[in-house]
């Protein structure tokens, strides 16, 4: 049996077998295989040349990374035509895309990739076509959009999302409060700091024995944490936590009531790329969602320059911003000098640990 055998297999045995107390841990076995089996088919056999993402391999540029996620003639390479400068086919038919097409949208002084890619169809990461090397590339954003069609179904969200979720993306998900460990000795080890509610000892066991590790510290931080949860721990190096924003095009073609309805999910914008509507908030909600922050630097006894911000993830130190100046700023650094919100006197003198916020000025003085 071929691995898609086995994985439609277990999909099949775990939407049969109802969900209590006492099929807890069959199903748990069964979920910690399946992320198994699901993971061996994105890694590449061992020997074999290239194998993941041929042609669909497009070189990070810029601050920060969206990728387009949606069904065929949803409209993404309309939007990307239309915030990029970048021209990508648009047509009626599906499947009009066929490879990645990147175009660069500039905001807020911070330069962010725009990737367009082929539509999707339910069952796009089993292995048919190139379905899953699209939604393998969705592993590498720092923000997936995904496109929806306000004219078509309720379901198009949902069955997205699973396919994501198949190949290892959690979308707007912290990564689970476990801590896990293997060890060369001494079995598994089992806490937690307060009674976990979906997980024990037996199942936790039982998944791990699955995986052939039999010395391991487990330490469950987070009451609420599910098998499924534990499971993404496993297999930590293989999942990815993306932040999501839903974006609904069409809406010219649909009532109002039903705009404002759709309008209300979580996550969500609409818009009409065509009628050019909503296509502004949409992009705000793309930069709020990348949670970046502008860092302007300044020469001693020089003003800084406002025109020319650097862009750095929110909660980043000044470390980052010697790093993003500079290869070597950091050997040479004696301390910094912050002026903004995060310094509690203007300027606050800093060490490389210290938090930076929007719209700080730093100095950065040399040894
Ligand atoms: N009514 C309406 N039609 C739109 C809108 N935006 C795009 N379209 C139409 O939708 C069709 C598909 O647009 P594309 O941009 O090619 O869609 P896509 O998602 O890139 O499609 P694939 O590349 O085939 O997956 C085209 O005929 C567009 O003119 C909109 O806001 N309203
Ligand atoms: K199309
Ligand atoms: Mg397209």
């Amino acid at each position: 049996m071929g691995i898609i055998e086995k994985i439609q297999q277990i999909e099949l045995e775990i939407s049969r077998t109802q969900k209590n107390k006492a099929t807890e841990y069959h199903l748990g076995l069964l979920k910690g295989k399946l992320a198994r089996y699901r993971r061996e088919l994105l890694e590449p056999a061992a020997g074999s040349s290239g194998g993941k993402g041929q042609g669909f391999e497009v070189s990070k540029s810029g601050d920060a990374r969206v990728v387009l996620i949606g069904f065929p003639s949803v409209g993404k390479s309309t939007f990307l035509s239309k915030i990029t400068n970048t021209k990508s086919e648009i047509a009626h038919y599906a499947f009009t895309t066929l490879t990645s097409v990147p175009g660069v949208l500039e905001y807020q002084g911070a330069e962010i990739q725009i990737v367009d890619l082929p539509g999707i169809i339910k069952g796009a990461n089993d292995g048919r076509g190139r379905g899953r090397q699209v939604v393998a590339t969705a592993k590498t954003a720092d923000l997936v959009l995904m496109v929806l069609d306000a004219t078509k179904g309720k379901d198009q969200r949902a069955i997205l999302e699973k396919e994501l979720e198949a190949v290892g993306i959690r979308l707007n998900k912290e990564r689970p409060n476990i801590y896990f460990k293997e060890k060369m000795t001494g079995g598994i080890k089992f806490s937690s700091t307060a009674p976990p509610k979906y997980l024990n000892e037996k199942v936790v066991s039982g998944i791990l024995r699955d995986y052939r590790i039999h010395n391991a510290d487990i330490l469950i931080r987070d009451e609420s944490a599910t098998i499924d949860d534990f499971i993404d721990i496993i297999n930590d190096k293989h999942i990815r936590y993306v932040n999501c924003v839903y974006a609904y095009n069409k809406i010219d073609a649909v009532s109002l009531e039903e705009v404002d309805r759709i309008a209300r999910e979580p996550n969500t914008v609409v818009m009409s790329v065509e009628k050019d509507l909503g296509v502004d908030d949409v992009i705000d909600e793309i930069w709020h969602n990348l949670n970046l922050i502008k860092v302007y630097t300044k020469r001693r006894g020089v003003a800084p320059d406002f025109s020319d911000p650097l862009v750095i993830r929110c909660g980043s130190t000044l470390e980052t911003v010697c790093n993003s100046v500079h290869r070597d700023m950091k050997n040479n650094f004696k301390h910094g000098l912050v002026w903004g919100v995060s310094a509690k006197h203007s300027p606050q003198k800093c060490g490389l640990n210290h938090t930076i916020e929007d719209e700080d000025v730093v100095s950065i003085v040399a040894k």
